[in-house]
Formats: structure tokens, C-alpha cells, sequence
């Protein structure tokens, strides 16, 4: 009997990326169906290594990108995933969730939506009322550009107008919205989209502002570790109080940002409104997040791999693209 054919998936990711997403658990997934993972060498050209069926790819900078244009030049029935142009869309806190107003789809029982937001680029503009003044504190400080460096992460929560003058910009300054400290990361593989409860920062009651500390500062809470409950008891507590949010809604979502961004591997972070309990705010998008911490990431990218080196599209395909090409069925 003739051998099936094999696939081969070339990765490019940074080491720590490395590390945690290409698990021997996948790998063997992967090679039990024909998909065999290979690691690209970025010290050479792009083009002299392979053949490919797929890249994958989360690096930066013009070198790499000249590379994959040059690739996909001699290769161009090869998909890319994903396009760098659309990858940096997700690189500046502002553009990330202007996407988030592209999306068409009814708001009936539940809605969507951003907080209310502003970009500072010029430190005077802190002090200037009638640039702030139409934000709600607690405000949260975002750096403006959310490139993965731990600086990118780190974000102060401020109770009063003077702690601004602290700030350094360019910032986004964010209402931030009571949400029972509970945050929903909902991770998209094509058009697969899992959602999970995570850690986050409690309420704020509006009545103790004024006896508030100036403003406080916070990275990554959704990785640290509670300092009153163990991680087990944290999330043990979440499952029996926070119900996720429909699971339509965040296809939806998840299939409006897809096409909106042409992206197929990213995740965002959803806050349901403690004061309005049927609305829904997206506050975060990351392009190719820590997806091993997704349950079943084996199994869900397996069949991604297998489909998009088949190029098989399902009926839930709404016509995104892989690397810039309309996936097609040639089945
Ligand atoms: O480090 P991990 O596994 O927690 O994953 C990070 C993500 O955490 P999450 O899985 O969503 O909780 C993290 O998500 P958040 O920004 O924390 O919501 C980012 O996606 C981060 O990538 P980058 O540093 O922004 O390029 C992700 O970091 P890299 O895996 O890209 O280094
Ligand atoms: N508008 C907001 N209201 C309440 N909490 C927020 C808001 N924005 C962010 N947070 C909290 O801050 C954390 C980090 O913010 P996020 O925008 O997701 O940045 P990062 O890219 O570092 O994950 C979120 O996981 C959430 O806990
Ligand atoms: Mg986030
Ligand atoms: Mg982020």
C-alpha cells in the first residue's frame, strides 16, 4: 500500500514561545496525522529551507519580514500564518480595539463593547481637563504599545486626576469597569474559539475613592498567583460564581474580529459589566497568546494544521484568509 502523504509545518517563534507551545504532546498529535512540525532556522534565508505545506510564525522586525516576502514570493500557494501587517495591528492599544467597532452583528440580550478610552501622546496633555475630563476614574494606564516586552504589560490603575501627572505617554487611559474579578480569555484557532475564566483585578467601589491611594501599579495579573487563596482555591471559587458568557456571543465576536483583522490565532480578553450585567467589554486582543494553557490545545491545533495544509473550508468559514489566501476547497 502506497504511504499517505506527510505535511511539514515550518515554525518560527521565539525561544520562550518555543517552549511553551510546541509540547511533545503536539508534536505527536501531529506526526500521528501526518503533520510533522519543523523548526525554521532564522539565521538562514527563509527561502532555502524546506519545503513547507504551512508557515507559522510570531517574530518581528524588517529582516523577517523581508524574509517572508521574499518566501512567499517563490512560494506563493504556501500560507502564512499569519500576514506581519495584520500581526501589528495588535502592536498599539488603539488600533487593536478599533476592530472591535467593525463587527455586525445583532446586540439583543447581550452587548459589546470598549470602555471608554483616550490616547495621550504629549505628557501636558495630563493636566489639560478638557482631554481627560471626560473619563470616569478609576482610570486604568495602558502603555500605547503593546509589542510583548514586559514594559508593554505595565499598567497603573489611578484614583485621582493628580496621579496622572505621574504617567509617562503614550498611554491609553481606560475607564476601568467593575467586572467581580473575573476575566474571560477567549482564544481563537481559525474558527475554533474556546473561552476560559481568569484571575483579575477586583471592584472598585466608587464610595472609598477618595481614601485611595493616588494610583497603583499592576502587570500580568491575570498569571500571578492569589496572595489569600492558592491557584486551585482562586479558580475553584470563579467556576462556582462566574458563568461564562454565551458561547454565540463570542463566536460572533470571535468571527467579526477574524475577518475584521484577518488573524486567525489570537485570543482577547472579555469583562462582563458588574452594573449592567448582560454587557460585555473587550479590552485586550494578543496575537498568538500562550495558547498551551488552552484545554485540548493538542487536539485544536492539530486539526487546524490538518485543515489549513488541506485547505479544506467548513461551513462556519466566513472567507478569512491564511497568509493572504482565500481558503478554498479542494476536496
Ligand atoms: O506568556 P504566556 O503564556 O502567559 O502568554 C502571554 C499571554 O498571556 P495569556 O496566555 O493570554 O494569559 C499574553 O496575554 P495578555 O496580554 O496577558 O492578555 C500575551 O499574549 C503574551 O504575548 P505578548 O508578550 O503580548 O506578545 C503571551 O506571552 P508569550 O507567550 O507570547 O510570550
Ligand atoms: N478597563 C478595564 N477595567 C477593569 N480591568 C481592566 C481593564 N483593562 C484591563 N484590566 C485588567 O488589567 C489586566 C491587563 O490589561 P490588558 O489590557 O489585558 O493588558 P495586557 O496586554 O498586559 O494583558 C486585565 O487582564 C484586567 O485584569
Ligand atoms: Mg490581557
Ligand atoms: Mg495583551
Amino acid at each position: 500500500m502506497a504511504e499517505s502523504r506527510r505535511f511539514r509545518v515550518g515554525y518560527a517563534l521565539a525561544e520562550k514561545k518555543t517552549r511553551s507551545f510546541i509540547q511533545p504532546s503536539l508534536v505527536n498529535l501531529c506526526c500521528e496525522r501526518g503533520i510533522d512540525l519543523v523548526p525554521i532556522d532564522t539565521t538562514l534565508p527563509l527561502s532555502t529551507q524546506g519545503p513547507f505545506d504551512c508557515v507559522l510564525h510570531k517574530l518581528y522586525g524588517e529582516d523577517w519580514k523581508a524574509q517572508l516576502k521574499d518566501y512567499e514570493a517563490k512560494n506563493p500557494s504556501i500560507p502564512v500564518i499569519d500576514q506581519p501587517s495584520a500581526m501589528e495591528h495588535l502592536h498599539n492599544r488603539l488600533s487593536m480595539l478599533q476592530f472591535v467597532s467593525d463587527i455586525r452583528i445583532p446586540q439583543d440580550k447581550e452587548t459589546f463593547g470598549i470602555p471608554s478610552q483616550i490616547v495621550v501622546y504629549d505628557p501636558k496633555s495630563l493636566s489639560d481637563c478638557s482631554a481627560v475630563g471626560a473619563l470616569r476614574f478609576p482610570i486604568i494606564a495602558k502603555p500605547l504599545v503593546a509589542d510583548g516586552s514586559a514594559k508593554s504589560h505595565k499598567m497603573s490603575l489611578v484614583f485621582h486626576r493628580d496621579a496622572l501627572l505621574k504617567l509617562r505617554p503614550p498611554l491609553v487611559l481606560q475607564e476601568f469597569v467593575n467586572h467581580g474579578g473575573v476575566i474571560f480569555k477567549v482564544y481563537v484557532v481559525g474558527d475554533y474559539v474556546k473561552c476560559v475564566r481568569r484571575k483579575s483585578l477586583p471592584d472598585v467601589s466608587l464610595d472609598n475613592l477618595d481614601a485611595t491611594e493616588g494610583s497603583m501599579s499592576f502587570s500580568q495579573v491575570s498569571n500571578i498567583a492569589a496572595k489569600t487563596m492558592t491557584q486551585e482555591e482562586y479558580y475553584q471559587s470563579m467556576q462556582q460564581e462566574a458563568e461564562l458568557p454565551p458561547q454565540r456571543l463570542l463566536t460572533d465576536i470571535a468571527r467579526g474580529l477574524r475577518q475584521a483583522m484577518r488573524l486567525n490565532l489570537f485570543n482577547f480578553d472579555v469583562l462582563r459589566d458588574s452594573n449592567a450585567g448582560n454587557h460585555y467589554f473587550i479590552i485586550d486582543i494578543n496575537y498568538f497568546p500562550g495558547y498551551a494553557k488552552m484545554p485540548s490545545y493538542e487536539t485544536v491545533f492539530t486539526d487546524f494544521f490538518w485543515k489549513v495544509v488541506n485547505m479544506k473550508t467548513e461551513e462556519d468559514d466566513v472567507g478569512s484568509s491564511v497568509g493572504g489566501k482565500e481558503m478554498e476547497n479542494k476536496g
